[in-house]
């Protein structure tokens, strides 16, 4: 990807749109090819497939299968819905994109600042691309410039919100950015105002209910309401003149749904069950359906179950792209590299005590035991994949201690307090204790992953594959984007497949998927050429 110069991007009043930036990289080989459209690859995909004999003895048997992958390489005009457009989350990452569109800079108390995307995977994180030929040296390439990808600063980005506030009064309320930014972006922010949204009171904290004064008619779902946001969705693609739409989900946590026979155990019975008004349907789940009707991606960055299984169902049905859940933006995203360190390392972690306090809106509504409920599950879980891997350490069912605490204190507004001890066995009877003080600003840290999760949805939509050569056509990616895990905390999987949490796993997947999608095999990181010579 060609440097965004802020200059450049101020002079042209826009992002020098990366539709028109050659590839940093091309691949030289005949399993490539490149055309002003498409990406053609012919992957072979190599894995080790394990059998157990009679008598319990386990044979590896390497396995390889061959696929073809086409990357549509014209990004389009994209837009960002998001729902909850006027939260912390939401407002910081629209304030965000406007100041790096811009390149603006500003003052601070610790000296001048200028506008980044810092703690964005897809923006500020490199991938090997390989070895340099006549210096052995590893060369290290933009995330962004894997693929071709919509650029954040291209980003046409609208909403709603149950709260009718402005994005400007929405900013200053979340109190995150610094006053000299907040000035530089106050004009545009005030002309964002969200759309108003569906509201059902039973589904989120009752403190919430002073902020509702942007809904729409009716406290249960219907089928107005799907085919409400249905329109805004069109209205906002003709608007705008946006070839396509990703909705992500960063309002309220909500409760979580019960997962009732009839009601939304099918495709056809959550939508019977929507037209019906039953109240076990969740403003969430009502979104998503009204996505996966649109064909529109929709992400869930809160940890409530909106994906019951008649929502999977609906969008493996039509073919559109679901995925979440729960922004894994601090405490979590740091407990997934941890405990994986720690049990890969042959240490016996057998306890985690992960308190934390926070003073925004989100604490305010996690106040409220059910909504707690919902974070809590998700917090817990991060550690089950790793600890399963691993029966030398744990027996079967052996799990650490583990618990979560979240309180709310206004004082620190944004900036949550996540306290940790993790306690570990050690040889010999040994013990380790690791405590961490982590002072995470919560909107911060989760507006990039906001854009990660929108860039790499978009581009998911892009890529297409065929196992079969004889095969006309060409099929997406299953709906569940398991790819987006690394983003999140409790990833969303296909329905019978397994979950991986452990940070290092989950970014080695989306950047090697990546890999395969222009032929190129997984960077094994063995570096023969330095050990055999
Ligand atoms: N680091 C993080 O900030 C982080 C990490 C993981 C998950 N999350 C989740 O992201 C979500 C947003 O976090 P936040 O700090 O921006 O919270 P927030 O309370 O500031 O923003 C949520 C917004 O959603 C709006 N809202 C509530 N119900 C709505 C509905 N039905 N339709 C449209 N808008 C609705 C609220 O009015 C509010 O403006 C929360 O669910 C939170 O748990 C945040
Ligand atoms: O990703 P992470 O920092 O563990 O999780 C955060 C929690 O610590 C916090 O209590 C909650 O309010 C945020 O929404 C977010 O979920």
């Amino acid at each position: 990807m060609a440097p965004h110069a802020t200059a450049d991007v101020a002079a042209n009043g826009g992002s020098d749109s990366p539709n028109n930036t050659p590839p940093l990289f091309t691949v030289n080989s005949p399993n490539v090819v490149y055309t002003a459209d498409e990406i053609n690859t012919q992957y072979a995909y190599n894995t080790t497939e394990v059998t157990r004999t009679a008598d319990g003895k386990l044979v590896a048997t390497p396995k390889t299968t061959n696929y073809q992958f086409k990357v549509d390489r014209h990004v389009g005009k994209v837009g960002m819905m998001l729902v909850g457009l006027g939260g912390n989350n939401g407002s910081t990452v629209t304030a965000g994109i406007i100041a790096n569109r811009r390149g603006l800079t500003w003052e601070t108390r610790e000296g001048h600042r200028a506008s980044n995307y810092y703690g964005s995977v897809v923006m500020s994180s490199t991938v090997k691309l390989g070895t340099d030929a006549k210096t052995n040296q590893e060369i290290n390439i933009p995330f962004h410039d894997m693929l071709p990808m919509v650029h954040p600063n291209d980003l046409v980005i609208g909403g709603w919100d149950i709260s009718a506030m402005n994005l400007a009064d929405a900013m200053d309320r979340a109190q995150v950015l610094e006053p000299t930014l907040k000035d530089l972006v106050r004009k545009e922010m005030a002309e964002i105002k969200p759309l108003p949204s569906i509201y059902y009171p039973d589904f989120i904290a009752a403190n919430q209910e002073d902020r509702a004064d942007n809904v729409l008619p009716g406290s249960k779902a219907c089928w107005a309401h799907v085919e409400q946001i249905q329109k805004d969705i069109r209205d906002f693609k003709a608007a705008n003149g946006l070839d396509k739409v990703v909705v992500l989900w960063t309002a309220n946590t909500e409760r979580y749904a019960d997962l009732l026979s009839g009601v939304n155990d099918t495709a056809d019975n959550l939508i019977a069950a929507i037209k019906a008004g039953h109240d076990e349907v969740s403003p969430s789940t009502v979104f998503a359906v009204a996505c996966i009707l649109e064909k529109t991606p929709f992400i869930n960055g809160s940890p409530q179950n909106t994906f019951v299984p008649g929502a999977i169902a609906l969008a493996e049905q039509h073919g559109a792209f679901i995925g979440g859940d729960d922004f894994k933006s601090g405490q979590t995203k740091m407990k997934s590299a941890l405990v994986d360190f720690l049990i890969n390392a042959g240490i016996k972690l057998t306890s985690i005590a992960s308190y934390n306090h926070l003073g925004n809106n989100d604490g305010k509504n996690l106040s409220s035991q059910k909504q707690f409920r919902s974070k809590e599950i998700s917090k817990s879980n991060v550690v089950d994949d790793m600890v399963a891997a691993n029966d030398i350490l744990y027996a079967k069912d052996e799990h650490p201690d583990h618990t979560v605490v979240i309180k709310y204190m206004p004082a620190v507004g944004d900036n949550k307090r996540a306290l940790d001890e993790y306690y570990a066995e050690i040889f010999m009877g040994g013990h380790q204790t690791i405590s961490l003080f982590n002072i995470c600003e919560d909107s911060l840290l989760a507006s990039p992953l906001i854009i990660d999760l929108v860039v790499v949805a978009e581009l998911m939509t892009r890529i297409s594959w065929k196992a079969d050569p004889a095969a006309q056509d060409f099929k997406g990616f299953h709906s569940v984007l398991s790819v987006l895990s690394y983003m999140l905390k409790a990833p969303l999987t296909p329905p019978g497949t397994p979950v991986v949490n452990a940070l290092a796993k989950q970014r080695a997947a989306l950047t090697n998927i990546f890999r395969a999608c222009v032929g190129l095999q997984p960077e094994s990181e063995m570096t023969l050429e330095h050990k055999l010579f």
